[in-house]
Formats: structure tokens, sequence, C-alpha cells
């Protein structure tokens, strides 16, 4: 049994927390570069909470550019427990309107151009993603948006893009066929590595756009996305609150917390050492 610690990773508009008391920003380095801005540390309703604004104070980091292995394990050296990812998406169904919070439950990984994991030569590990949001946080989460008084989808597939350009016509088209209900651009391999580092993950997307699949609508711009958002800072900031306010005194495990248990396949005497050493914060717990 342990304590809490929530890690919060704020998407397109949310770039910092009011209402975090005792917060101080900390500057974090780690084995993979520098992560997306210092991490603010503090409290909300008593719990212990670290946010990471995922593109940087001011917006300077694109999708393609975010160096998610940092922001992972930035988390986990500050003692994260268990992640939220508070994102902007696009709706690719008609009753998910702009507005609606969706907290998602599955995705379909069409980046390209990512670093996807912390293993590779000389130390191969191999996680399950089949589920690959935690049940427990996203229900929690579920709960805080619609106490705060937001309409809530619980599920749903969330396309993660490469972008940086939002999609064509045609591609918003397919991903509706292939059963896709959300797009975004930053979940993959953001949940993948997580998962690789045995944190709990879960997904808040908050619908700005209906992207570019309805033939009488211009395709979706930034400016229509970031409407949506500050209309729903307020939401945001109540649900956090609320989230934070209705987790358990005491934090019972999760089987994700030893997923890695069952994941590395490298022998331990074909192991690179210098893998070994870059892993220390991410899988020290089986590794050493
Ligand atoms: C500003 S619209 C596109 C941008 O917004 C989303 O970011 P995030 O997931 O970090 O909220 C989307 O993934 C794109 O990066
Ligand atoms: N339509 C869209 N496509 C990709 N990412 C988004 N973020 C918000 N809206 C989006």
């Amino acid at each position: 049994m342990s304590e809490w610690t929530i890690g919060i990773i704020g998407g397109s508009g949310l770039y910092r927390i009011d209402g975090l008391e005792d917060a101080h920003w900390v500057a974090v380095t780690t084995p993979w570069g520098p992560p997306s801005d210092d991490l603010l540390v503090g409290h909300i309703a008593g719990v212990r909470c670290v946010f990471l604004p995922r593109h940087g104070r001011g917006h300077h980091l694109g999708p393609s550019d975010l160096n998610f292995r940092a922001n992972v394990d930035a988390m986990k050296q500050l003692g994260v427990t268990d992640l939220l990812s508070v994102s902007a998406i696009g709706s690719l169904r008609e009753d998910l309107p702009p507005g609606y919070f969706v907290v998602v439950d599955q995705f379909v990984d069409r980046t390209f151009a990512r670093t996807k994991s912390f293993f590779g030569t000389g130390l191969v590990a191999h996680v399950s993603m089949a589920d690959p949001v935690c049940p427990r946080l996203s229900a929690f989460a579920a709960d805080a948006a619609r106490d705060a008084g937001a309409p809530v989808t619980q599920g749903g597939t969330y396309l993660a893009m490469e972008g940086p350009q939002f999609s064509t016509r045609a591609e918003s088209l397919l991903y509706r066929q292939w059963g896709c209900d959300v797009i975004g651009m930053t979940a993959m391999p953001e949940a993948k590595l997580a998962r690789e580092a045995e944190l709990p993950y879960a997904l808040v997307g908050m619908v700005t756009d209906y992207d570019a699949w309805r033939p009488e609508e211009a395709g979706v711009e930034v400016t229509d996305v970031l409407q949506v958002l500050h209309g729903n800072a307020a939401l945001a900031r109540q649900m956090l609150l609320r989230f934070c306010a209705a987790l358990p005194a005491v934090r019972a495990p999760s089987p994700i917390d030893r997923c890695l248990d069952h994941a590395i396949i490298t022998a331990p005497e074909a192991r690179d050492p210098a893998m070994v050493d870059r892993l220390a914060t991410v899988a020290g717990r089986v590794l050493r």
C-alpha cells in the first residue's frame, strides 16, 4: 500500500495549472535528453501532483519533436505513481461534438517518426498493450469530469496521427470507417512508454472540432481548437480538483506497477550494461 503521486501531462492550451498548492518548478535531466519543460510539483486537494506542459510553456514543441521518453522518465524520477494525460482531440463521430470529454480506452497508432520504446538492442522487452489504459485511473477521471459538469463519454478509440498537418478529408473518412472515435497527435508513443515505465495511464480528451470528415464544413484550424479549449479551461481545472479530491487515501497496487515482470526477454548475461544504466529509473525495479 502506498500513496498517490499524480503526473499530469497538459496538452494544447494547458500550460499551467491554477490551484496547485506549494507549487514549484523543478528542472529534471534524463538519460534520454531534456523533457518538454521543467515540471511543476505541488498539491491538489492534498494529493501530490507533478505537472508537465507537453509542448512546453509557450507551445514551442510540435508533436513529432516531443521527447516522450524524457517526459515519462522525468515523471518517474519525481515519484509519479499514475499518469493522467489531458489532450485536445478532434471528433470522428457526430455524437461527440466539441465540448465533450472522452476518456479513451483504445488507440490506433499511425505515428511513424518517433522513438517508441525505452528498450532496444542490448536490452529487449515486449510489454502488452492489449489494454493500454488503466481502468481504475480512467474511471476516476470520468467520474471527476462528470462531477465537474462536463459531458463525458467513457471509452473510445483514439487515432494517433503523425501531424503536424491536420488530416485530409480522405484520411478522416478512412479513420471513421476503421471505427475510430477521436483523433490526436500525441497519445502515441506516450501511452506505450508509460506502460514500459510501469505507470498506469489514462487520457482525457477534450473534443475541440469535427476534424475534416463533414462535407459541409471547412477543415479544422488551430484557432477553432484554442477557442474551445479556452471555453473549457474552468471545467478542466474543476475536473482535476475533483479527481484528486476523490482519490482514496491509500493507493492499492495495480498490475501495471509490475508489468515488466513478464516483458524482458534479453538474458542477463547478454544485456548491455550501458542500457541497464540508462534504464535505471524506468526499469530499475527489475534490472537491479
Ligand atoms: C493545437 S491543435 C493540434 C495539437 O493539439 C493536440 O495536442 P495535445 O494532444 O498535446 O493536446 C494535438 O495532438 C496536436 O498536437
Ligand atoms: N482534428 C484534430 N486532429 C489531430 N489533432 C487534433 N487535436 C485537436 N483536434 C485535432
